[in-house]
């Protein structure tokens, strides 16, 4: 897989980054006789991210510990849970059997990305505990079976396995390499509030399948502006068909996009489900500002970062 990246050793253990995402578009289609939603989004990981430190134990004993550190004010550690619902946990137990083995593992998740806040942290964390494995145990899985894998654990894994951006179709497991530049300065700031996925997907009111092919050049004519610089345009581009039914849901995040409007971003959407909101900017001293005006104003937690 073009881009995967692979986990490095350390004393502490084998380390491995989780990078948040920002959707720059995010269509809705109806939803599937399998309960989800049709999608189409253009995944794009930032710097901020998670740190896996991932320990092998000596034997195969099916053994899974997961523990959260907090990094930043943002993080409540105490709300992810550590048990089998953990993300990772969900992610190894799934390679794992997809090999016919058993894993022996302490996990230890550095976290800096926020939850409930449509920023793919627990989703990004799965897609890096995946690859890490891989990895590590020799596993010998292609890119197509850790697609698979990463599919079993969430909609958005699959789009973050290869830590690239990309077009997520389907319900998120259509992933196609999308060539965003890296280092486009963007700003994100999130409510203390922070939004259910499920509970957004329930209340937005899905456009019907666009036409594919003007969907497709949507998306096309983004990465072009995007890759040009031509910020003029991409006010129309960067759409996410989730925000207006987040919005109902979170007043806070009614305010924090008000206060975006406020400021010279080039675009500026809330990210996913929410409840999460980012800005994109010319440069990175706009960033800084930007990100130190909205601080100075707003009960959010706020940070300067750029695509990778
Ligand atoms: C909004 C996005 O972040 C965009 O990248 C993703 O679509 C969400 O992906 P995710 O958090 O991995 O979502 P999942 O954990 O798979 O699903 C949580 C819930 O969201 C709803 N859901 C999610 C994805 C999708 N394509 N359609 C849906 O309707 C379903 O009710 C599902 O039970
Ligand atoms: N490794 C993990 N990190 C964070 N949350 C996790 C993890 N594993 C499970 N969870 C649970 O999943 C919930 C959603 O977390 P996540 O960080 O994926 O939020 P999100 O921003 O809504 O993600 P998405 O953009 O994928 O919708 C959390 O509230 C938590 O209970």
């Amino acid at each position: 897989m073009q881009g995967i990246r692979v986990p490095r050793e350390s004393p502490a253990g084998w380390l491995i980054d989780a990078p948040a995402k920002v959707n720059v578009c995010l269509d809705v289609l109806p939803k599937r006789p399998d309960g989800f939603h049709g999608i189409r989004t253009l995944l794009c990981p930032v710097r901020l991210c998670d740190t896996l430190v991932v320990r092998p134990g000596p034997a195969d004993t099916g053994t899974i510990k997961v523990s959260v550190r907090a990094l930043n004010g943002s993080v409540n550690a105490a709300a992810v849970p550590t048990d089998d619902n953990n993300l990772v946990s969900r992610a190894l137990r799934a390679v794992f059997d997809q090999v016919g083995r058993k894993p022996d593992c302490r996990v230890t998740i550095n976290k800096r990305i926020p939850a409930q806040a449509g920023l793919g942290g627990g989703s990004s964390d799965a897609a890096a505990a995946i690859v890490a494995a891989n990895h590590i145990w020799r596993l010998g899985l292609t890119d197509s079976e850790m697609l698979s894998v990463a599919a079993q654990v969430g909609s958005d894994v699959p789009g973050q396995l290869s830590g690239r951006a990309n077009l997520c179709e389907g319900r998120g497991e259509l992933v196609t390499p999308a060539a965003v530049p890296a280092g486009l300065p963007c700003v994100i700031a999130k409510p203390r509030a922070g939004l259910s996925t499920a509970e957004v997907f329930r209340r937005c009111s899905p456009s019907a399948e666009p036409a594919g092919e003007s969907a497709t050049g949507r998306v096309a004519m983004l990465l072009q502006a995007l890759q040009a610089g031509s910020w003029r345009k991409l006010p129309g581009l960067v759409t996410n068909q989730l925000q207006a039914a987040a919005m109902e849901l979170c007043d806070e995040l009614r305010r924090l996009a008000a206060a975006f409007s406020q400021l010279p971003f080039v675009a500026h959407q809330m990210t996913g489900s929410g409840s999460a909101y980012f800005g994109l900017c010319r440069n990175h001293h706009q960033a800084k500002q930007a990100a130190a005006w909205l601080r100075a104003r707003q009960a959010a937690w706020v940070v300067a970062t750029c695509t990778t």
